[in-house]
Parts: C-alpha cells; structure tokens; sequence
C-alpha cells in the first residue's frame, strides 16, 4: 500500500508509512490475542497445544523497539507476476523482519524471507531484477531518520555500496550477536536460499559471516518449509555454551522461537564426562575405522545356536533343529538392519517357522498362536542367548577395558599402539563409575546407533565445523540422515588434533558426500589490517587458503607493543583502559595459564571484567576471555595478551599457531597485542 501522501518530503512519506504499518501490526496482534478457543476445541490437550501457538503468534508479533519494522524498500518496474508476489498488485514494497498487513490483508511490510524480497538482497545494475529503486532506512534509536537510494536502471552508475549500508556493517558491538538481516550480501543470500534438498558446506575465512549466514538460512528454511520443519525439527550445533549464548537471539530476533541449539557433546551425553583423553587416544578414538570396531563387537555377541528348539503346546511338542535357526540368525545377519531390530525379528522368525509345522500337521494356526509362540518361554530363552540384549555403553567400556577383546575386533584395523593408546588406564568396574572421555561418548552414541536408529531431524546447522573428529561427523550426520545440513567452517581454525583437512573428507564421514562445498571471503568483521597481519600464519596453518579481505578499512587498528616481562601485566591493563574509552565491548584474549594472574590483576585495578557467555553492557563491556573459548565470538576491541604463551599452551606448534590465528581475528574495530616474549609472527 502506498505510504500516505505527504508532496516533496519523501522521509514524512517513509515515517507515516512506518507509524501506519506499526498500527497495523498492533491490530494483528490484538486480533490473535482476543482469539476464542472455547468453541474450536473439543479436549484440553488440543486447547493446551492451540493456547501454546497462539502465545507464539503473540511474542512473534511484537513490535520490537529496537529492531525497525523495516529496513528497506523495493520499488519494481512492473507488478511481479501473481505467482511469485506476496503483494501482488503493487509495485512498491517495504522490507522487513515480519510481514505486516492492513485491515484488508494488504501487504504493509513484505517479509524479507518472501520472494518478492530477494531483489532486495541479489538485485544489481547489472542484473536489476525488474527493480528500479531499492531504497534502504536509517534508524536512530528505533527512529527512522534516513534513507538512500539506488537507482538499478542506470547501468553505467558505480556499485559502490552506499554510506547508509556502511554504517550498518560496522556499527559498534556491545552484548550478543545480532541478526544482519537489513544487510546480507549477494554472495551470502545465495547460501541462505538455498535448497532444502541439499546439504550446503561454507569455507570462510574468519569474520566472512558463516554463523550469520547459518542462522539467516535456518531462518529462509524455517519460512520456506514451515510445516515440513515443524514436523521434523531444526537444531543449531555450537562449539561451547559461551557460542550459543552469544548467538541465542538471532533467531528469536526473526520471529523463530523453536529452533533447538547444543553442543556436540550435549548431543551425545549417554554418560557423565568426566575424564580428558590425551590427544593420542582421541585421534583414535575419533577416527572413523572405530565405527567398524564397534560394528564387529556388537555383531560377536550373536552365537549359532547349538541347541534345537522345542515348543510344548497343550499336548504337542513342536521341535525346530538347530540347523534351521542358525540359517535364520544368518540372514538376519547378512541383512542391513539394526542390531535391535533383527533382535525384535527374530522371535517372529522363529514362531514362523513353528507355525508352517502347525500347518503341516494339520492344525489351522491364525495369527494369534504365531504370536503366543513368539512370546513363549522357550522362544524367548533362545532368543536371550542366540541375539543377546545389548546396552551400548557396557560395549564400548568392554572393548576400552579388555584388551582381548578389543585386539580380537580391531584386528586389521587399529594396530596394537593404537589400541593401547585407548585402553583405559585403570579399567572400570561398571558403566556408572567408570571415568569416561567426551570421545568415548561418541563411540557410545555409535554404538547405540547400530542397535536402534538414532532419529533424524529435518535440518542441522553445524558451525565450527573443522573441529569435529570423524566420529562426531558420523553422529552429527545421524541426525540428519533424512534431512539436510549446513556446515559451516574454516580449516585455518581448526584447533583440536583431529581437526579436518578436506571438506570433502569431512562430508563423507557427516554422509552427505555430495554437498556443494562454497567459499566466503569478503570478511565483515576484522579490519583490513588486522586481518592481512593474522594472514601471515595462513602459510603454516592452512595452506591454498585464500587470504580474506574486509570491508573495514579502519586505519591505525592495529597495535603492537612490546614490553619488558615484568611490565606485561601493566602494559595489558593499560591497553584495556583504553580500550574502555572507546565505545563497544572488549576483550581480553589470553592464553588458559595466564588467565589466574590476568584476573587478579584486572581486580586489584578496580576494572570489572565477565566471563565469555555472560553478557556485555553498557556498563560491564571488559569481558577476560580464555584463547580456548574466543573461536567464533567478537570484541569491538581486543587486547592479546602474550601470544607466545598461546603457543606455548597447545600441544603442537601448528595448533598454537591456529589457536593464535583465531584470536587475532576477533576484533571489530581495533587489536592491541601486548608480547614480552618474542612475537611468534616475527620468526
Ligand atoms: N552482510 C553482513 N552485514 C553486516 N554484518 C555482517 C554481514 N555478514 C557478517 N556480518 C557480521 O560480521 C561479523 C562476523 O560474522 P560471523 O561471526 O558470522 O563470521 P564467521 O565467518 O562465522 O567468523 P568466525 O570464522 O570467526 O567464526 C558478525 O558481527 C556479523 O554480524
């Protein structure tokens, strides 16, 4: 609908457009908020499950003070044809987070998710999308006080991106990470649409907007295929809870509420963790050829039956040779079934077999008396020790504590180091005390895969994904063996030992072998300086990869200094009040054994600091932030506390060097490096 008609002063058109689409968005709220349940529901249940959506519908109509109802706007050529237009009969629409419509359900805002938006993301003189202005909004304070245009009719024009856009991008950062909705780039829109058939793999550099891009897709995938994914369930998987909650309102800034976020561990937590692996055993306790370990343990616990089966039925005795069981017990064997379900088979096979002697000797069996047989004693004792009954957590502490065992299954696969390697030191008693390793879940939730399938979600998003073993590919592909994914990752960022070198190599173990593998190497967080400094380790980190560029071009963001050791602790505090005057969040990156002395020191200064996770404010901005947790969050300013001591706290130099990279890839707006011993870039 067209903004109320103010002649020559296009901002007052764009504010009463906006003032009006803010009513209309309250009387949409209003109407769902006095809906009537009482006579559309016959039961509790669906009243308690109707209340429930509605109270959604609510919270996602709200009309946020701080997010702009919209952000841009499209004014077409022609009226998009009926079949693609959410407004179809107009040629102006404004884009925003949520879809706004008058009284008479005439499109107000237009969803940016809609395809009538997307011009509005891939549109360009070049290719103009039938589109003859794209127009985008300044807010101040949740006012609209600007806007620019762009005129795509006028091909020879430059493609400069314009100040408004700028000034989006780089915008200071305080608290959790927020959604670039009103800014995603043509090359990232084009991963957020993609297809839900397929499974979407996105190398890029630091800062290149992986993680934004992953949540905006789950967001396009969660519009584009609402009922689909409210069946089979969306899931987010983060390196740690300090990730997640960094990134835990993007979504509900999008109107999606019910989208599941874990760890790769929370998904495995068949067991309490609570020992580490030293990197050896974890290099083999993650390598894919355990899943086959795993297979041939389970499958040793079937025995041939030795014994023929008897069935006494009121005054007969029904008798099965031994011969004729192990043939079953074989096939269900050479099937590509799970443990559990061939276990649940083979009764009935059994009973089958009864019942064709029932017939033979005249008796007319129906279906009752095959499932009476199944259920019998006898049946059930054969069953007991032919297909035994088999939790998976006792399997895998078995083959970790008994050698025997595990040199019988891992022969031709592990060689004896390698076995070594990962029996236990001390072995367990019971699944319950012994001291099991992250890793070791894994092979758990391997384990209880081959003995029932592991359900399968509608889409997974996996970030940091160059840090995933083999193994916890396989359980994260588990998961979305009937869905897609979204793999997100840099393999210069990979900083545990069995972190992946191939993306293909990575997809095969996930199973989705046939993903398109994307790169993504315009960088919108780090400034061009410091980027290109932390693109001197690339050589020995990951080389063949592209160095990123950035869009910031901050001069003087980057700060070296280095002191004497006994002046690092007053050099770094001194770097951190200054970074106080600045306006944003800060932080202090440093290795995990520096962290003790950094806190006390921060402490006796008088300057409050958080822990990643907790949330920034205006008033707490300093956040002390262990090398081993900042992969993935950002700092408008950081300061890098002694990288040698980075180095030195990783057990190899390639890893330090990784470690390293990462933390000089966290800063918005500007680094400060703080180093008594030498540099290691300077060797
Ligand atoms: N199109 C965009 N417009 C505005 N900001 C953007 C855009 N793309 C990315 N950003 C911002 O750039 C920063 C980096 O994005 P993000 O964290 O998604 O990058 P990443 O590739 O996952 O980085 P890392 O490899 O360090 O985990 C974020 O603050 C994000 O909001």
């Amino acid at each position: 609908m067209p903004a109320q008609q103010v002649p020559n002063d296009p901002l007052e058109n764009e504010r009463a457009h906006l003032s009006s689409s803010r009513t209309a968005l309250r009387a949409m709220r209003a109407d769902v908020e006095s809906l009537d349940i009482k006579d559309v529901t016959a039961n509790w249940v669906n009243a308690a499950v109707l209340r429930n959506q509605i109270e959604q519908r609510v919270t996602a109509l709200a009309d946020l003070a701080h997010t702009p109802l919209f952000f841009g706007r499209l004014d077409y050529l022609h009226a998009p044809g009926a079949d693609r237009a959410e407004g179809a009969g107009g040629e102006r629409f404004y884009i925003g987070r949520r879809h706004v419509h008058d009284a008479d359900g005439d499109p107000m805002v237009i969803d940016w998710r809609a395809p009538v938006s997307q011009p509005f993301y891939r549109a360009s003189k070049k290719e103009p999308m039938d589109v003859r202005m794209r127009r985008r909004f300044g807010y101040t304070g949740g006012e609209l006080t600007a806007y620019e245009d762009e005129d795509l009719t006028d091909a020879a024009g430059d493609e400069q991106p314009g100040r408004l856009l700028r000034s989006e991008i780089e915008r200071p950062r305080v608290g959790p990470m927020r959604d670039i909705v009103a800014t995603i780039q043509p090359e990232q829109d084009e991963i957020v649409r993609a297809g839900i058939g397929g499974t979407v793999c996105v190398q890029g550099a630091p800062g290149t907007g992986k993680t934004a891009v992953g949540l905006h897709r789950v967001a396009y995938l969660l519009y584009a295929h609402r009922e689909r994914l409210a069946r089979t369930g969306t899931l987010v998987i983060g390196p740690n809870r300090s990730f997640l909650h960094y990134i835990e309102q993007v979504l509900p800034a999008l109107g999606e509420l019910n989208v599941a976020q874990a760890t790769v561990d929370d998904l495995v937590a068949h067991v309490e963790v609570r020992a580490a692996d030293t990197a050896a055993a974890a290099v083999v306790k993650g390598d894919a050829r355990m899943a086959e370990v795993l297979r041939r343990a389970l499958r040793s616990g079937v025995t041939m039956p030795a014994e023929p089966l008897v069935v006494v039925r009121g005054s007969r005795r029904w008798r099965v040779p031994a011969y004729e069981l192990e043939e079953m017990v074989r096939e269900l064997l050479a099937r590509d079934i799970r443990y559990g379900a061939a276990r649940e088979a083979l009764p009935q096979r059994i009973a089958h077999a009864v019942l064709v002697r029932m017939e033979e000797a005249g008796e007319a069996p129906d279906d009752r008396v095959q499932d009476a047989v199944a259920r019998s004693a006898a049946v059930k004792a054969v069953v007991k020790t032919v297909w035994p009954q088999v939790d998976p957590a006792k399997l895998v502490l078995r083959l970790l504590s008994d050698a025997e065992f595990l040199a019988e299954h891992a022969e031709g696969l592990l060689d004896a180091r390698e076995q070594a390697e990962i029996l236990m030191p001390k072995p367990a008693r019971s699944v319950k005390s012994a001291r099991w390793t992250a890793a070791d879940a894994v092979l758990i939730d391997e384990a209880a895969d081959l003995i029932a399938r592991t359900p399968s979600l509608g889409h997974v998003v996996l970030d940091e994904a160059q840090d995933l073993s083999p193994m916890q590919y396989r359980a994260v592909g588990r998961r979305c063996t009937t869905g897609s994914a979204t793999v997100l990752g840099d393999l210069a960022q990979g900083t545990t030992p069995w972190a992946t070198n191939s993306w293909p190599e990575a997809l095969a173990h996930l199973g989705k072998a046939g993903a398109q593998i994307e790169e993504l190497t315009r960088g919108f967080r780090v400034p061009r300086e410091i980027i290109s400094y932390a693109s001197r380790l690339l050589p020995s980190i990951a080389p063949g990869l592209a160095e990123a560029t950035s869009v910031r071009d901050s001069a003087g963001s980057l700060r070296v200094r280095a002191v004497e050791p006994e002046a690092l602790d007053a050099a770094v505090l001194d770097a951190c009040r200054a970074a106080l005057a600045e306006e944003g969040s800060i932080g202090l990156i440093a290795a995990e054994p520096r962290i003790p002395a950094l806190a006390e020191a921060l402490t006796a200064a008088g300057l409050p600091y958080l822990s990643p996770g907790e949330e920034t404010s205006a008033e707490s901005r300093l956040t002390l932030v262990p090398a081993t947790l900042a992969k993935g969050l950002e700092y408008d300013y950081v300061v890098l506390d002694e990288p040698a001591a980075i180095l030195s706290a990783e057990p190899d130099e390639r890893t330090g060097l990784r470690r390293l990279y990462v933390a000089l890839t966290r800063a918005v707006s500007g680094l400060t490096v703080v180093h008594a011993a030498p540099f290691p870039l300077a060797r």
